[in-house]
């Protein structure tokens, strides 16, 4: 969808932002930018609207040699958000919104329509927000205006530079959530600058790695983790980056434990005789269906009366999460609720647990998995501790 073809940029002044670039991003798919400060992502990126033309090179949108196109057309092709997000203070959220259909001759109330579900779509209720002015928003609120106004006229291609930078971490990573979200919906094909190797991780479907003026590794998330090409990408990912790549690597019903289990329905002597045959002290409680109820531990179940069921006497289990999760939301509940493990679930369905042991296995294999070029359950070793 986007492609570079040897692009090289120089400055007046001789210096050289981009030199002999060449890579594609496919159409839907989310490439991050990733660098140090002044390597050549925003130049990169602002040759794609042509707000900067290339010194050599060819760049093409949709097949299109961009060099070719009219710049105000092609622009509005392309969303743009910027961190400095550049609303219109004396327009309100709505009108700000609509401003690139309305400019492009749609009917005002069309655009405005459409506005009202672009706010919609990135969180904001245009009933309460609609009518505000930029300056009465927070800085996130803010940040997702300029998302939907990019978004307003439905641009197949969406430029992002540094769209999150202006917010705090917890914000950030609200926004980022929101974004990921929505580009399931409607995945636009993406090119985002970031500085930030956490937030290219998260959002990339690919990442390229800026040296100066240069791609250094352009590959996914797991695999810029897992294997940097260079040592320069190694230092630039950080020595943490088993941490990051906790954020990139699902959780699969391979990885789970399965703990004892008793049925809701069950009577609670009966169950607890079974977890004592079992040398369990708790177990993972399910209704008929298989969903997950709770859990129970066997004291309780041996304290019960005659006629006791296991159901009654479940804890709420708030220690879950749903399969294909990253490890590093397992990790975040596990320690909001001082749990040993975290329940896993296919909708309500109980898979298994996941336990620190079995997370850190399912840490190594998805390096090691990189390392080999082999998919994750093809790669073996005895223990963790042989890793
Ligand atoms: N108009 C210009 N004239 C001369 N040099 C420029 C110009 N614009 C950018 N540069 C230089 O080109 C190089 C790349 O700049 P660019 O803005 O693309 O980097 P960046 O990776 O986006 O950095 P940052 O993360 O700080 O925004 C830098 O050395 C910068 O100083």
């Amino acid at each position: 969808m986007i492609r570079f073809d040897q692009v090289t940029k120089r400055y007046a002044d001789g210096t050289t932002a981009v030199d002999d670039l060449s890579f594609e991003v496919g159409e839907g798919e989310l490439v991050t930018l990733v660098g140090p400060s002044g390597c050549g992502k925003t130049t990169t990126m602002m040759m794609v609207n042509r707000l900067i033309e290339p010194t050599s090179g060819r760049i093409f949108v949709d097949g299109e040699d961009i060099s070719k196109v009219d710049p105000v057309k092609l622009r509005r092709r392309i969303g743009y958000v910027i961190q400095q997000v550049g609303l219109f203070p004396h327009r309100t959220v709505l009108d700000n919104t609509a401003t690139v259909p309305a400019l492009i001759g749609w009917k005002k109330s069309t655009a405005r329509a459409r506005a009202a579900e672009l706010l919609d779509l990135v969180g904001l209720d245009p009933k309460q927000y609609g009518s505000r002015y930029p300056e009465q928003l927070s800085g996130g609120q803010r940040q997702r205006v300029g998302v939907a106004r990019a978004l307003a006229a439905d641009p197949p291609v969406l430029l992002m530079d540094e769209p999150f930078g202006a917010v705090d971490p917890v914000v950030r990573e609200q926004l980022q959530d929101e974004f990921l979200r929505m580009q399931a919906a409607v995945r636009k094909t993406v090119l985002l600058v970031t500085h930030d190797i956490e937030e290219a991780v998260r959002l990339g479907d690919r990442i390229a790695v800026y040296g100066e003026g240069r791609i250094e590794q352009f590959d996914t998330p797991g695999a810029v983790l897992g294997t940097p090409a260079t040592p320069y990408v190694a230092e630039f990912v950080g020595a943490d980056r088993g941490l990051k790549r906790l954020s990139v690597t699902e959780i699969e019903p391979d990885d789970l434990d399965q703990p004892a289990v008793a049925r809701a329905g069950d009577p609670a002597r009966q169950a607890a005789a079974r977890l004592r045959d079992d040398d369990a002290r708790w177990a993972v409680v399910l209704d008929a269906d298989g969903d997950l109820h709770g859990w129970v531990g066997i004291d309780e179940l041996s304290l019960a009366g005659e006629e006791g069921l296991v159901g009654d006497l479940a804890h709420r289990m708030n220690a879950w999460v749903p399969v294909g999760a990253p490890l590093k939301q397992a990790f975040g509940v596990m320690l909001q609720h001082d749990a040993g493990w975290v329940a896993v679930l296919d909708g309500a369905r109980f898979l298994g647990v996941l336990t620190p042991a079995k997370l850190h296995e399912a840490l190594r294999r998805s390096v090691d998995a990189d390392a080999q070029g082999v998919a994750r359950d093809e790669v073996s070793f005895d223990s963790v501790a042989d890793a």
